[in-house]
């Protein structure tokens, strides 16, 4: 049995793998974390976000999902590292220093560990698709759009900065990021990059090739958060077999 416990686990994703851990076979919910503690989670009690170390030396999980937020997913990380708990952590909008934090707990720790912007097996094949189509088209003009649900909290997305960075480390010349534009100016060798927020939008990426005469469009759109939820799941179950290190997505899914 793969033991799981998940940080977040009142929250839209939280809700939704806690859900499928539940009905998988081989696992096993053994505890759940938010600030608001006590709810009942199948087999579990919600504990509070702040008795996170205590409750995991006491029960000793194989993995802790993590869908949190920046500040929290890095005081987890680094609870998690220190008792030698895998992790699966899909909170998004982290600084560089949060993100270094993070890498050097995970080392320190000697544990397995995956931190995705998005755990969707067919954004995997859309970061792909668009490291050729950038090759390929090298010296068309780019733009990322992203929409998301008038609940998100970062911008732009953890997966539009992904996105940038796989299309900035095909290309020659690495182009600098301009975040929305307004007022007069020509656009120039950049990637654009735009947030769009509304509704119950779970999520969606396009990213714009435009060059003379004709332009493509590469776009992801999720339908439900179990796409993410899912993918989740199965990468606990996954590192439970990997050495420890720091993986991505694409490690699982491309092997
Ligand atoms: N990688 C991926 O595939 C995906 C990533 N995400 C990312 O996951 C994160 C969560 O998204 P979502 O579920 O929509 O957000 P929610 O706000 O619905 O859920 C987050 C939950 O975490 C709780 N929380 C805050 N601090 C802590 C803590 N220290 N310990 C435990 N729980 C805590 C929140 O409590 P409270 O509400 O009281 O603050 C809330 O219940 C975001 O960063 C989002 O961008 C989302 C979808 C897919
Ligand atoms: O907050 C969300 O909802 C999502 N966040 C992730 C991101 O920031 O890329 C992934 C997904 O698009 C949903």
């Amino acid at each position: 049995m793969v033991r799981v416990a998940i940080a977040g686990i009142n929250g839209r994703m939280g809700t939704m793998v806690s859900d499928i851990v539940l009905a998988q076979p081989d696992m096993e919910l053994v505890a759940g974390f938010d600030l608001s503690a006590g709810k009942q989670v199948g087999p579990v009690k919600v504990s509070s976000a702040k008795d996170i170390d205590s409750v995991l030396k006491a029960v000793k999980p194989d993995v802790l999902i993590d869908f949190t937020a920046p500040s929290a997913a890095v005081g987890n990380v680094k609870a998690a590292a220190a008792n030698g708990v895998r992790m699966v952590v899909g909170t998004t909008g982290f600084d560089e220093a949060q993100k270094k934090e993070m890498a050097d707990a995970i080392a320190k720790g000697n544990v397995a560990a995956i931190i995705s912007p998005n755990f969707s097996v067919g954004v995997q094949v859309f970061l792909k698709l668009l490291a050729e189509a950038a090759r390929d088209l090298e010296g068309c003009d780019i733009e990322i759009i992203e929409a998301h649900h008038n609940k998100k909290k970062d911008a732009p997305s953890g997966t539009a900065l992904k996105a940038a960075e796989v299309i900035s480390g095909a290309l020659k010349e690495k182009p600098p990021l301009v975040y929305g534009r307004e007022g007069v100016a020509l656009r120039g060798k950049e990637i654009g990059v735009h947030a769009v927020r509304g509704g119950d939008i779970v999520g969606d990426h396009t990213v714009l090739f435009a060059c003379e005469g004709e332009r493509i469009e590469i776009k992801h759109q999720a339908h439900s958060r179990s796409a993410f939820a899912s993918g989740a799941v199965k990468a606990a179950r996954w590192l439970v077999s990997q050495k420890p290190g720091l993986y991505s997505m694409s490690d699982m899914v491309m092997q």
